[in-house]
């Protein structure tokens, strides 16, 4: 009969960056992203938790909003949710208004614009260790008296609070909801509103004894229009020195620990079919790819940490005004920041862009950011070709080449921004104030957490996607055999060698080898692939004479200027079919799926001409 009995189905509704996914975590264990800046999370997301008498509830995060009057996707989810007009889905049992403690005063008009909807609610005063750090009274009594719900509080991170939260949904559940119909409150409604929210505000919430003052006097520094600009592009600064010397032990251990494993299976696999396929296709191919792991996991501990301090939403600030010249809505930092881990959640966070035209801008530069995919590409080819050396002194070379590579991605999408909104549609891009967290110091379990998810969605790649590729890429590059007395290398003679060279003319022109062409196809199931196919195709070519690593074979191989085609080729290529897939379902048009992969296919054999041309004329052909 228990099975008969429906789960009980509440969500969580809140103002942005009020703790909702914190929350959602903590209470069903998942690991949804979470980040001190508004407008993180644009999709509903549904998860289990543990009821008091073991039976299970069914618990839904929502994108933050700030009034059921949605004005972008993402809050027109919010509002279809807790009205529950989606097809095929009724409206929660319960709603929890998640609030930040510290900052009542936009919550209580939610919350009062919530009861309207005449759903059993109930409030959850998040963040309430901040709180009290500050010493704000909160009267929680009066408050829920007042409001006509049951207050509870809650610390998300710290897993404070949530059997009383659950209870209280529990309790509420067993009351009815009163039929109600919403409609979107009239200019006199808001007011009422507003000043009941107030009336709330002035009756039950005594301001901080110890207010905040961190924020505002570190705000004052790193908000300066000079200075404040000058330690942002300082702390990026750093972040690719450190990757470089920093990342360099582990990513040297990793390397070693693969040779010998190499050394090892050709020493004891003595199948000669079965040997190459280990030794030239998975170590060769994804053995090259895992070494970068401890660079990617760098970039995400500067990233996550900065992120949860609440720097990030100051970079926005800092670089409105750039990107509003460059015809970028204020909010297309966020999805645009996102995309440097990949361009599939970045492409997707564009839905808190209101207006179609500053989104679909967006969709369109967000593959610019170098998301994490491209690291061991990058890497590969900087390792290759730039000496290890420092300039002025203490910095890395091979760092400063890095960080051009991002900065000529980022360069390269402000002037496409540019191109669109001069081209294809003018007009004023929208004001927008971006809201400003307080900083808070980042929470060590949690940035680690975050840094584990990170490495098994690298691992899992390589084992889903690289590894099964790499068994069909070392099956092309082997098979054929060379006929009798052929003189070249087996590779020349194999279906690899022979599509690689069919396709050669194409790519003549930008300087790439028929081996590179050969990277380029399987390259478009994701980015790092090609530096697996790399890896395969020249340990298969020649496993005699190229001892050393992967870099040092292709610093043989290749000239300089073909070394740096293939960089300007990456910074543009759309070489990940995900992706595409992902436009298309966003931007909702194949004309424009269209148009984005040959604009940047046009825009990747472009800069690689001009790289390699140029690069040939000063004499590094
Ligand atoms: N100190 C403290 N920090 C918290 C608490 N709950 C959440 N945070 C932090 O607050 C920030 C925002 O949390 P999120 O869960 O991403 O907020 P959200 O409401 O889901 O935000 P959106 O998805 O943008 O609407 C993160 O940096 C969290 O680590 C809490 O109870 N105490
Ligand atoms: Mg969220």
């Amino acid at each position: 009969m228990d099975a008969m009995v429906k789960s009980l189905r509440f969500a969580l509704v809140g103002n942005p960056n009020s703790g909702k996914t914190a929350l959602f975590n903590a209470l069903t264990g998942s690991h949804q992203k979470v980040a001190n800046y508004a407008g993180v999370t644009v999709e509903r997301k549904e998860g289990r938790v543990q009821g008091t008498d073991g039976k299970s509830l069914i618990v839904t995060d929502l994108p933050g909003t700030y009034s059921l009057r949605a004005r972008s996707l993402d809050e027109e989810v919010s509002r279809d949710v807790v009205l529950g007009t989606r097809k095929g889905e009724a409206a929660p049992d319960v709603l929890v208004c998640v609030a930040d403690a510290t900052n009542l005063r936009l919550v209580l008009r939610l919350a009062l614009e919530l009861k309207q909807v005449g759903r059993p609610m109930v409030m959850a005063l998040n963040m309430y260790d901040i709180a009290q750090r500050q010493g704000l009274q909160i009267d929680l009594e009066g408050l829920s008296r007042d409001l006509g719900m049951p207050v509870v509080t809650t610390v998300a991170t710290r897993k404070r609070g949530l059997p009383e939260l659950i209870a209280a949904v529990e309790e509420q559940a067993k009351h009815a909801a009163h039929q109600s119909e919403w409609h979107a409150p009239s200019a006199a409604e808001v007011r009422t509103a507003h000043r009941e929210a107030e009336r709330l505000m002035k009756a039950h919430v005594q301001p901080p004894a110890r207010p905040d003052t961190l924020t505002g006097k570190l705000d004052a520094v790193l908000l300066h229009p000079v200075a404040g600009l000058a330690i942002l592009f300082g702390v990026l600064f750093v972040m690719f020195q450190a990757v470089f010397t920093w990342a360099t032990p582990a990513m040297d251990g990793i390397e070693a620990g693969f040779a010998l494993l190499g050394q090892w299976l050709g020493a004891t696999v003595t199948n000669d079919l079965l040997r190459s396929l280990l030794v030239d296709g998975l170590i060769g191919g994804v053995g090259s790819v895992l070494v970068f792991l401890p660079q990617i996991l760098l970039i995400f501990l500067f990233i996550i940490a900065l992120e949860d301090l609440g720097y990030m939403a100051r970079a926005a600030f800092l670089m409105d005004k750039i990107m509003g010249g460059a015809g970028l809505h204020g909010r297309a930092f966020i999805p645009l920041l996102s995309s440097f881990a990949c361009a599939i959640p970045g492409i997707m966070a564009t839905r808190v862009i209101n207006a179609k035209r500053d989104r679909f801008t967006t969709i369109l530069i967000a593959p610019l950011m170098t998301c994490s995919a491209r690291i061991p590409v990058y890497t590969l080819i900087i390792a290759a070709f730039i000496p290890n050396t420092t300039v002025w002194g203490w910095v890395s070379l091979q760092g400063l080449v890095m960080f051009g590579l991002y900065a000529g991605g980022i360069v390269s999408a402000l002037l496409v921004s540019l191109v669109i909104r001069r081209v294809l549609w003018r007009g004023m891009v929208e004001p927008f104030m971006m809201e400003l967290p307080a900083y808070k110091m980042p929470d060590i379990k949690s940035v680690l957490m975050n840094l584990w998810l990170r490495a098994k969605i690298f691992l899992k790649r390589a084992g889903k996607i690289i590894l099964p590729l790499m068994i069909i890429v070392w099956a092309l590059s082997t098979f054929p055999y060379p006929p009798e007395g052929a003189t070249g290398p087996a590779i020349d003679y194999s279906f690899a060698g022979m599509m690689g060279k069919f396709l050669e003319p194409i790519f003549a022109p930008i300087g790439f080898s028929w081996q590179m062409v050969v990277a380029l196809i399987p390259g478009m199931a994701a980015r790092e692939v090609a530096v697996a196919v790399l890896g395969t195709v020249y340990s298969v070519a020649g496993a005699e004479e190229n001892i050393g690593t992967l870099a040092t074979v292709l610093a043989n191989d290749w000239s300089l200027a073909t070394g740096l085609s293939f960089l300007a080729w990456y910074i543009f290529a759309p070489q990940c079919l995900p992706t595409i897939g992902v436009v298309q379902r966003e931007m909702g048009s194949k004309k424009w799926t269209a148009i984005f992969v040959i604009y940047l296919f046009a825009l990747a054999y472009l800069a690689a001409f001009i790289t390699y041309h140029i690069a040939v004329a000063l004499g590094a052909g």
